[in-house]
C-alpha cells in the first residue's frame, strides 16, 4: 500500500479536526469507530505539546495529591504519559527536570517513573509471555454471583471512570485500578479482555504498562488481587457516590472476597538478564531512520544522530486491522507526525511494514519490544541506535518490583 500524504501541522496552522479528517480519510476503517467517528482524544499530540508539558510541569504537592480522582483541579497526576509512551519525553530528561522539586514529591515521581522502566524492563524480559498470567488465574467468583455489566453504567463511579476513558483517551493510575479490580476481582471476568478493552483508548496505551498495571491489580501477576469497593470512591471522588442512582444500593458496598488460584505454566521471574540492546551505536549509513510509535520524538537517538536524515513511519495496516484502536489514538500519532514532517523529511506509509521497507539501507533505534525485535530481525538495520534507558537493565529478578530494584540498585 501507498505513500501517504503527509498529515497536516497543527503548528504551522493547521487545526485539529483536519489531523481528524486525514485519520478518518486515510486510517478510519482501522479504527474502532469507523471514519465517521474518528475525533481527538484529551491531549495534542506533537513534540511541541510534549515540550511544552514538560515546561510548565510542577510536581509540588504530588504524593498527597497523585491519586486524587475529583475534584479534577485537585489532581497530582503530571498527564505526562502519552508523551513518555511514544518517546516524545525520555525517562531521564523527565526524571532530572524534577531535580528542584520538594524532595518528598521529587523521591514519589520518580518512584512512579521507576514502575515505567521496570514494567519496560519485564517487558523486555518476556515479550509475548507477559500477555498470558505470570503467577495467577484471575479470579472467578464474581462470575456466580456479579449479574451486572463488568463496568456497570448504571454506578455513577464506573460511568464517570469509562466516559473520561473513552472521551479523552486517559484515566488517572487510581481509576485504572477501579475499572482493572471492577472488571476482573468483583466482575470475574477475563482479565485480558478487560486489558484490551482499556487499551484501545488509552493515549499511553503500551503492552508493557497497561500489562503490569492489569496483571499486578487483578493479582495475575502478583501475590494479591486489590479489592475495590465503595470505600475508594468515598475516599477520593464522594461526589460519585452522592450522584449514583445506586447509592442507597450499592452493589459494591462491600468486599468483593476472592481467592488466586496459581496457573500451570507460571513464568520465570527469577534473577536473570533482561535484553538491552546495544551499548554504542552499531554499524552506519542509514539513509533513513525507521520511526516507530515506540519513539517519535526529537531525541530518538537513531533521528538525532542526523538533523538532516529522512525519517520514514508506517501505519502497521495489518496490526491495525487487529487492534482496531480508537481513532483519538490515531489523531494522536499523526498529529506527532505533522508536526515532524514539517520540520524534515519524513514518509508516512500504510502497509505490512517489512514489505513497505524491506531492502533499505534503515538506521534504528534498538526497542526493548517483541514487536520491534521481530520486524528489525527481518528488515537488518544498518546502523542501530541504544535504547535510551533510565536504568540499563543487568541480570535482575522481576517478579517484584522492590526485587528488581534491589537487584539494579536503584
Ligand atoms: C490497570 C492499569 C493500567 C495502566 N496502563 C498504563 C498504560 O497503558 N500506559 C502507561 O504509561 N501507564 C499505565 N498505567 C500506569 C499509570 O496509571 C499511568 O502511567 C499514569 O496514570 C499516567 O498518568 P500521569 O502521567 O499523570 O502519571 P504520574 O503519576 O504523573 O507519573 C509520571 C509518569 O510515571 C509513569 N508511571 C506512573 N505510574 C506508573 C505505574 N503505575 N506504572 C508504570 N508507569 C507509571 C508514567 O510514565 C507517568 O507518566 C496503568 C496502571 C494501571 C493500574
Amino acid at each position: 500500500m501507498p505513500l501517504l500524504p503527509a498529515p497536516p501541522s497543527t503548528v504551522d496552522g493547521a487545526s485539529l479536526g483536519d489531523v481528524e479528517a486525514w485519520v478518518a480519510q486515510h486510517l478510519g476503517d482501522l479504527t474502532l469507530e469507523g471514519p465517521d467517528g474518528v475525533r481527538a482524544g484529551g491531549f495534542d499530540g506533537g513534540q511541541s505539546a510534549a515540550d511544552a508539558a514538560l515546561a510548565t510541569l510542577d510536581i509540588s504537592g504530588y504524593a498527597n495529591t497523585r491519586s486524587t480522582v475529583l475534584p479534577e483541579e485537585r489532581r497530582g497526576a503530571s498527564r505526562l504519559s502519552p508523551y513518555i509512551r511514544h518517546g516524545l519525553l525520555l525517562l531521564p530528561q523527565v526524571s532530572a527536570a524534577v531535580a528542584d522539586a520538594p524532595s518528598f514529591d521529587r523521591k514519589r515521581f520518580r518512584d512512579e517513573l521507576l514502575w515505567q522502566e521496570y514494567a519496560r524492563h519485564v517487558y523486555a524480559r518476556l515479550g509475548r509471555r507477559f500477555r498470558r498470567a505470570l503467577r495467577n488465574e484471575s479470579p472467578a467468583e464474581g462470575r456466580a454471583t456479579w449479574h451486572r455489566p463488568g463496568w456497570d453504567p448504571e454506578m455513577a463511579c464506573m460511568d464517570f471512570v469509562t466516559d473520561e476513558l473513552h472521551g479523552q483517551g486517559w484515566v488517572v493510575n487510581q481509576t485504572r485500578m477501579w475499572l482493572a479490580s471492577q472488571w476482573a476481582v468483583r466482575a470475574g471476568l477475563d482479565w485480558r479482555e478487560g486489558e484490551q478493552a482499556m487499551f484501545v483508548h488509552l493515549l499511553d496505551g503500551s503492552r508493557a504498562a497497561n500489562g503490569l498495571g492489569w496483571q499486578w491489580t487483578v493479582g495475575a501477576g502478583s501475590t494479591k488481587a486489590y479489592g475495590f469497593s465503595r470505600w475508594q470512591v468515598q475516599k477520593r471522588a464522594p461526589q460519585l457516590c452522592r450522584r449514583c442512582p445506586l447509592r442507597d444500593a450499592c452493589p459494591i458496598q462491600e468486599w468483593p472476597d476472592v481467592r488466586l488460584q496459581r496457573v500451570d505454566d507460571r513464568a520465570d521471574l527469577a534473577r536473570g538478564p533482561i535484553p538491552a540492546g546495544p551499548e554504542e551505536v552499531e554499524g552506519e549509513g542509514g539513509d533513513a531512520v525507521w520511526l516507530t510509535a515506540e519513539s517519535l520524538g526529537d531525541a530518538d537517538p537513531a533521528l538525532a544522530a542526523d538533523d538532516d536524515r529522512p525519517a520514514v513511519f508506517v501505519f502497521d495496516e495489518p496490526l491495525l486491522a487487529t487492534l482496531r484502536l480508537s481513532g483519538k489514538r490515531l489523531v494522536f500519532l499523526a498529529q506527532t507526525l505533522g508536526e515532524l514532517a514539517a520540520r524534515r523529511p519524513l514518509e508516512v506509509r500504510r502497509g505490512e511494514v517489512v514489505t513497505e521497507l524491506e531492502g533499505r539501507r534503515l538506521a534504528a533505534t534498538w526497542t526493548p519490544v517483541p514487536g520491534w525485535q521481530q520486524r528489525a530481525a527481518r528488515l537488518q538495520p544498518v546502523e542501530v541506535h541504544p535504547w535510551p534507558w533510565l536504568v540499563r537493565p543487568r541480570p535482575a529478578g522481576i517478579g517484584s518490583y522492590s526485587a528488581w530494584r534491589r537487584d539494579l540498585k536503584v
